[in-house]
Protein backbone atom coordinates (compact mmCIF):
# COMPACT_ATOMS: atom_id res chain seq x y z
CA UNK A 1 0.00 0.00 0.00
CA UNK A 2 1.06 3.62 -1.01
CA UNK A 3 0.83 6.69 0.99
CA UNK A 4 2.01 9.97 1.00
CA UNK A 5 2.92 11.06 4.03
CA UNK A 6 3.75 14.86 4.66
CA UNK A 7 6.20 16.38 7.81
CA UNK A 8 7.00 19.47 9.30
CA UNK A 9 9.65 19.55 11.67
CA UNK A 10 9.23 21.30 14.67
CA UNK A 11 11.94 21.08 17.15
CA UNK A 12 11.77 22.84 20.57
CA UNK A 13 13.79 26.32 20.14
CA UNK A 14 15.28 26.02 23.58
CA UNK A 15 16.26 21.90 22.56
CA UNK A 16 20.26 22.01 23.15
CA UNK A 17 21.94 22.30 19.91
CA UNK A 18 24.20 18.72 20.51
CA UNK A 19 20.94 17.19 21.58
CA UNK A 20 18.91 18.12 18.48
CA UNK A 21 21.78 17.26 16.04
CA UNK A 22 22.74 13.72 17.95
CA UNK A 23 17.71 13.29 17.02
CA UNK A 24 18.62 14.59 13.23
CA UNK A 25 21.91 11.93 12.51
CA UNK A 26 19.76 8.76 14.26
CA UNK A 27 16.69 9.91 11.99
CA UNK A 28 18.75 9.95 8.89
CA UNK A 29 20.42 6.62 9.35
CA UNK A 30 17.17 5.56 10.31
CA UNK A 31 15.44 7.13 6.70
CA UNK A 32 18.31 5.43 4.96
CA UNK A 33 17.47 2.50 5.81
CA UNK A 34 14.00 2.09 5.41
CA UNK A 35 14.94 3.88 1.99
CA UNK A 36 17.35 1.09 0.89
CA UNK A 37 14.72 -1.71 2.27
CA UNK A 38 12.02 0.01 -0.39
CA UNK A 39 9.59 0.64 2.37
CA UNK A 40 10.41 4.51 2.24
CA UNK A 41 10.30 5.15 -1.65
CA UNK A 42 10.98 8.74 -1.80
CA UNK A 43 11.61 11.62 0.49
CA UNK A 44 11.85 15.22 -0.88
CA UNK A 45 12.86 18.51 0.64
CA UNK A 46 9.76 21.27 0.54
CA UNK A 47 11.73 23.71 -0.72
CA UNK A 48 11.41 26.71 2.03
CA UNK A 49 10.76 24.65 4.88
CA UNK A 50 11.60 22.10 7.34
CA UNK A 51 9.27 19.47 6.11
CA UNK A 52 9.15 16.74 3.57
CA UNK A 53 6.85 15.16 1.71
CA UNK A 54 7.75 11.20 1.30
CA UNK A 55 6.58 8.43 0.01
CA UNK A 56 5.92 5.17 1.87
CA UNK A 57 5.64 1.07 0.12
CA UNK A 58 4.47 -0.86 3.16
CA UNK A 59 2.28 -3.80 4.06
CA UNK A 60 -0.89 -1.98 5.89
CA UNK A 61 -1.88 0.86 8.02
CA UNK A 62 -0.18 -0.98 11.43
CA UNK A 63 3.17 -1.11 9.54
CA UNK A 64 3.49 2.93 8.72
CA UNK A 65 2.26 3.20 12.28
CA UNK A 66 4.80 1.45 13.73
CA UNK A 67 7.55 2.97 11.11
CA UNK A 68 6.02 6.52 11.33
CA UNK A 69 5.78 6.21 15.20
CA UNK A 70 9.47 5.40 15.66
CA UNK A 71 10.92 8.06 13.74
CA UNK A 72 13.30 9.66 16.44
CA UNK A 73 11.58 12.82 15.33
CA UNK A 74 7.95 11.58 15.69
CA UNK A 75 7.54 13.66 19.31
CA UNK A 76 9.05 16.77 17.09
CA UNK A 77 6.47 16.73 13.77
CA UNK A 78 3.22 17.75 12.41
CA UNK A 79 2.36 14.35 10.39
CA UNK A 80 -0.11 13.79 7.61
CA UNK A 81 -0.86 10.94 6.05
CA UNK A 82 -2.83 10.48 2.58
CA UNK A 83 -3.60 6.65 1.01
CA UNK A 84 -2.51 6.43 -2.33
CA UNK A 85 -3.99 4.54 -5.60
CA UNK A 86 -2.97 3.98 -9.13
CA UNK A 87 -4.31 6.56 -11.27
CA UNK A 88 -5.41 5.59 -14.16
CA UNK A 89 -3.92 7.43 -16.49
CA UNK A 90 -0.77 7.08 -14.96
CA UNK A 91 2.32 5.21 -17.23
CA UNK A 92 4.36 4.27 -14.77
CA UNK A 93 4.92 0.64 -13.91
CA UNK A 94 5.82 0.84 -10.56
CA UNK A 95 2.87 3.16 -9.59
CA UNK A 96 0.95 0.19 -7.04
O1 LIG B 1 14.52 16.34 7.62
C1 LIG B 1 13.34 15.91 7.61
O2 LIG B 1 12.54 16.17 6.71
C2 LIG B 1 12.84 15.02 8.74
C3 LIG B 1 13.31 13.63 8.64
C4 LIG B 1 12.97 12.83 7.48
C5 LIG B 1 14.05 12.15 7.09
C6 LIG B 1 15.14 12.59 7.83
O3 LIG B 1 16.32 12.22 7.75
O4 LIG B 1 14.73 13.55 8.69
Amino acid sequence: MLFQVEMTVKLPPSMPAEQAAEIKATEKAYSQELQRSGKWRHLWRVAGSYANVSIFDVEDNAELQEIISNLPLFPYMEISVKPLCRHPSSIREDDS
